[in-house]
């Protein structure tokens, strides 16, 4: 299982989004451009702890990243609140990328459209969405559950 960041916009909810990466031993892919610095030097000035729990991938583009991931033959499973499939009752595999969009605008239609399985967190009526790490960290956690992979 892994993690994608599309061109991730709020340094905070990165972070937390790796340090979760970190605890949980998911490999993170971020894929530019981000709304900020997303080097290896920055996070460290920032003083992002975990850096060196954490696998980061870094792709210069959306195209970058399918190539990568077409090669490797990974299903691209989206986070998004426009699907009707529940996660929990999305048959997660071991080798998924869990793809989360940005905070301000989610990801474009032709991204929505590539991936492989679209999967919602149901949300109470009229609310428009929740925080992208405490989205992705609900969905790893079945996901993980399911896949075996909680016994890190
Ligand atoms: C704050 S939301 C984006 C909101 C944006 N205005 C939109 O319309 O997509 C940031 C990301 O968190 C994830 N997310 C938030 N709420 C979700 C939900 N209920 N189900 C699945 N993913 C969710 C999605 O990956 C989304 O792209």
């Amino acid at each position: 299982m892994r993690l994608a960041l599309y061109q991730p916009d709020i340094p905070q909810n990165t972070g937390t989004m790796l340090r979760l990466c970190a605890c949980l031993a998911v490999a993170v892919d971020i894929i530019e451009p981000a709304g900020f610095p997303v080097s290896d030097r920055a996070f460290r000035r920032a003083g992002l702890d975990y850096l060196d729990a954490v696998a980061i991938t870094r792709h210069v583009s959306w195209a970058a990243f399918e190539a990568a991931r077409r090669a490797e033959g990974r299903r691209l499973v989206l986070a998004t609140t426009r699907a009707e499939t529940s996660y929990p009752a999305f048959a997660f595999a071991p080798g998924d990328i869990l793809l989360v969009g940005r905070e301000s605008a989610g990801v474009p239609d032709d991204v929505h459209d590539a991936a492989d399985a679209r999967v919602t967190i149901p949300m109470h009526n009229g609310l428009r969405s929740l925080n992208v790490a405490v989205a992705a960290g609900m969905i790893l956690g079945e996901a993980l559950r399911q896949t075996g992979g909680l016994a890190v």
